[in-house]
């Protein structure tokens, strides 16, 4: 299976969440959704993270449900096992590659470079997050890209703002934008749902 540029489009903005707590994520999918947001990224960061993510799905049916920092294959059959719509890596190997392949896991790789773009796509995918976007080469970097590699797009993730994202998001090879602006750490420990909602809201402001 892999992630098209259809996919990405309708999502936009993807935030990357990191929850601590099981109690947190059904709010926080919820403040997201109320503010304009379709789709979340919740990271394998912490430990509740999968049981995070099977609580959004069983009570936001209409939300996208993808998982971030997956970095081994065995997070790859983690994920599989619950189910989830995609799931994004901060890098990329060909053992992850084909492993979601096996497990028909939607892989969003993270890429840096031209080289592993063409890797990528001997793989079968078109699909990639920048990362770590601006410390990579940003929109330079996007540009350049997209003179001998039309053909992939991207998903920027990684050092974007409420600022800047707009400005990833006119280039012709970018479909969405990730980022962990729209999540801040002190709003989800003070349970400051709206205050998660208005961030949402203002962000979507900017794509209309
Ligand atoms: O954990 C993951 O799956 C990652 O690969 C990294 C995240 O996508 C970035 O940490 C988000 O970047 P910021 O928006 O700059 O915070």
């Amino acid at each position: 299976m892999s992630i098209t540029k259809e996919f990405l489009a309708p999502i936009g903005v993807m935030p990357v969440i990191v929850l601590d707590a099981v109690e947190d994520a059904v709010p926080v999918a919820k403040a997201l959704q109320k503010g304009g947001i379709t789709s979340v990224e919740i990271t394998l960061r912490t430990p509740v993270a999968l049981d995070c993510i099977k609580a959004v799905k069983d009570a936001c049916p209409d939300i996208i449900v993808g998982v971030g920092t997956i970095v081994t294959q065995q997070n790859i059959e983690q994920v599989a096992a619950i189910g989830v719509d995609f799931a994004v890596s901060p890098g990329m190997t060909e053992g992850l590659v084909k492993k979601s392949q096996d497990c028909g896991v939607n892989l969003l790789p993270g890429v840096a470079t031209c080289s592993e773009v063409i890797q990528g796509m001997e793989l079968g995918l078109s699909c990639f997050k920048l990362f770590p976007a601006t410390a990579v080469g940003g929109l330079p970097l996007l540009k350049s890209i997209n003179g001998p590699l039309p053909q992939a797009t991207f998903c920027p993730t990684g050092g974007l703002t409420i600022d800047d994202f707009t400005d990833f998001l006119a280039l012709p090879n970018v479909a969405c934008v990730g980022g962990s602006w729209l999540v801040p750490k002190g709003l989800v420990a003070a349970k400051d749902w709206q205050g998660i909602t208005d961030i949402a809201a203002k962000t979507m402001a900017k794509i209309g």
